[in-house]
């Protein structure tokens, strides 16, 4: 691991078994046509406190959608272990919830059913009273209660995400990951939904697992930035904490010498290993 001299670094900060979401020596390989292996992931170690808010960043193809599927239970590691609590994650669970680039709404439904089937699946206990009233709570958190009724097709991208983030948070899950979940978005949308999710993870405080490519979101939105090395055999190069106390300011933190460090820091690594690959 490629140790930072400037900021606090390292994969294994907390002891094994002390962790909330413990990633442990994963190893992924696919076979190749040739009858070989192509590792994509190649001894992975990463522990999450169960309220910490995580980015991960890359360069494209080094694996960070494989490793957050296997958080999700969408994938199965090569070699490695991936616990939740203790419990190792072998398939998809209602605790862990997943957020796409591209909404998955289904547009026979409206905005509102779309949250509700979430909600009528997992929170089989609850009563329709409750149930309604997680609905609404949810809409209004994402402000989209005017669009309550409206069908997928007949809202825009931005929207769509916030029934995304909406449906997710609906069931109260212990864990939200989230693959690149602004990207589609246009600059301004992305920085309103950004806010909206911090706004609400500042609030709610689950473990969170963000991709993303963009070293300013990561920086305004998480505790502790992930930077992978190039696949193949890819791993965690660094990690960077990131020291901005929460409710936090755009502006704010964007005036600091420390956040410009952090990012040139950053920028600094990914472009390393860019230039490593050409
Ligand atoms: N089912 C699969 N079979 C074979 N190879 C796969 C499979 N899924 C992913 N890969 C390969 O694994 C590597 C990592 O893919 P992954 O989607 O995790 O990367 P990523 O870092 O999320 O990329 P991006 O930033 O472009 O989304 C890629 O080389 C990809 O082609």
């Amino acid at each position: 691991m490629t140790k930072s001299t400037s900021y606090p670094t390292g994969a294994n900060e907390t002891l094994p078994g002390t962790g909330f979401l413990e990633i442990e020596n994963i190893v992924k390989s696919y076979p190749t046509a040739d009858g070989g292996e192509f590792v994509v992931l190649d001894g992975v170690n990463l522990t999450i406190k169960e309220d910490e808010y995580i980015s991960v960043i890359g360069h494209s193809g080094c694996g960070k959608s494989t490793l957050l599927k296997m958080v999700a239970g969408l994938e199965k590691a090569t070699s490695g272990s991936v616990r939740l609590e203790g419990k190792e994650i072998r398939k998809p669970g209602a605790e862990r919830m997943m957020v796409f680039q591209h909404y998955s709404l289904l547009p026979w439904l409206t905005v509102k059913e779309n949250i509700r089937l979430a909600v009528d699946e997992v929170l089989k206990k609850a009563t329709r009273a409750e149930k309604i009233s997680i609905v609404n709570e949810h809409l209004a958190m994402v402000n989209l209660n005017t669009a309550a009724d409206k069908y997928p097709d007949e809202i825009s991208g931005g929207m769509k995400q916030r029934v995304g983030i909406a449906r997710a948070l609906a069931i109260r899950p212990k864990m939200l990951l989230m693959d690149e979940p602004f990207g589609a978005l246009d600059a301004l949308t992305r920085g309103k939904l950004q806010r909206q999710v911090l706004d609400i993870w500042e609030k709610q405080r689950q473990a969170v697992m963000m991709i993303t490519h963009d070293v300013d979101e990561a920086l305004y939105m998480s505790d502790r930035i992930v930077l992978m090395t190039n696949g193949p055999h890819a791993k965690i190069g660094e990690i960077l904490e990131v020291p901005f106390p929460h409710p936090r300011d755009r502006q704010q933190i964007r005036e600091s010498k420390e956040y410009y460090e952090l990012r040139n820091h950053a920028l600094n690594f990914l472009d390393r290993y860019f230039t490593q690959d050409e």
